[in-house]
């Protein structure tokens, strides 16, 4: 990550949520190629970006990372934005991630590829600092591919497919939606620049949006 980072802390998890949300209809009014992380954190922020007005028809959006499980599983990163960003017409590039982490990160490498470079990634912050599907001390960290399988991954579920490294750090723009008490050391770790995952992300421009609990202020 490129150090310091440029952050702002909000006083609660929806103001920081409203703060992502006008960042993404900002940056991506007249369309572009953007990541969207899964997992909770950012679904009121893609709610409230879902209500932009903008270029939906323009622009192209791919998870983060997909977990290993039937399509319409409610814990497929996928079904859960589509579902927060509501009805706009837009493309969604799923990771077929049901025919497991080899055979949906084969191929998705083509499609990564072609969507490359991203105008914007909106990543999350796991607890043991984890972004995408990318875990600390994982092997797909060390690797050169677009889109990296992930097997025995520490969060369930253990299967899961990603966009690696290479592909993350051909974003211009990387935001980090962090929010809640939990994700206080993980926070600490990203902006001290100590070598988690998300610190491996080479970006030119890095804003991480906290909240004040996430930040360890009362
Ligand atoms: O498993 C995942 O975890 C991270 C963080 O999720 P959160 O629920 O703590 O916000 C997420 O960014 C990633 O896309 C997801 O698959």
């Amino acid at each position: 990550m490129s150090h310091p980072p440029f952050l702002e802390v909000f006083d609660t998890p929806e103001s920081a949520a409203r703060a992502a949300a006008r960042l993404l209809a900002e940056r991506l009014s007249a369309g572009g190629r953007a990541v969207l992380a899964g997992g909770q954190t950012p679904l009121l922020a893609y709610t409230l970006f879902g209500k932009a007005d903008l270029l939906w028809h323009r622009l192209q959006l791919i998870p983060s990372d997909e977990r290993c499980l039937p399509p319409e599983h409610p814990e497929r990163n996928d079904r859960a934005i589509a579902a927060a960003l509501g009805p706009q017409t837009y493309t969604l590039h799923r990771f077929p991630a049901e025919l497991g982490p080899e055979e949906a990160a084969r191929r998705m490498e083509q499609t990564v590829r072609e969507l490359l470079p991203f105008d914007l990634a909106l990543l999350g912050l796991g607890e043991d600092g984890h972004t995408a599907s990318l875990f600390p001390d994982h092997p797909a960290l060390a690797s050169t591919r677009l889109v990296v399988p992930v097997r025995g991954a520490p969060k369930a579920p253990p299967e899961r497919v990603s966009l690696g490294l290479a592909a993350l750090s051909q974003s211009a723009t990387v935001i980090y939606l962090v929010t809640g008490v939990a994700k206080r050391e993980a926070l600490r770790r990203l902006l001290r620049g100590e070598d988690i995952p998300a610190n491996r992300i080479q970006a030119a421009e890095v804003m991480v949006l906290a909240d004040r609990a996430a930040r360890g202020e009362p």
